[in-house]
């Protein structure tokens, strides 16, 4: 199992049934074609909003040492989740995303 600069573990990327059941909590979330990860595109009132959630996920990626692929255009921010490590989804990411859900509302 692959683990972070910090030592926490990672796992392997998810696959069959765990997968499937973590996916199916993350309904907003799509498998991105041509490689193993997820994106979901976020839409907030402004650009202040979208640049208030990128921060607080900031804070949380720093403390995991586990970060997310994602651009911002005034009040959208577009995400992508994989964890290079490990060369797919893993549980790292379905709690990053998780975690962005609950905060974006
Ligand atoms: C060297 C450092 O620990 C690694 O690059 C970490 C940092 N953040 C990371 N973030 C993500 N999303 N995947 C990783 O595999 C990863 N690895």
């Amino acid at each position: 199992m692959a683990t972070t600069q910090t030592g926490t573990l990672t796992g392997a990327a998810l696959t069959g049934a765990a997968r499937a059941e973590a996916l199916a909590g993350l309904a907003a979330w799509r498998e991105v074609e041509g490689r193993d990860a997820i994106r979901r595109s976020f839409v907030f009132p402004d650009f202040n909003a979208a640049f208030g959630f990128m921060t607080r996920v900031a804070l949380l990626a720093e403390t995991m040492n586990h970060h997310p692929e994602w651009s911002n255009v005034y009040n959208r921010v577009e995400v992508t989740l994989t964890t290079h490590d490990a060369g797919g989804v893993t549980a790292l990411d379905v709690r990053m995303a998780g975690f962005m859900d609950g905060i974006a509302g």
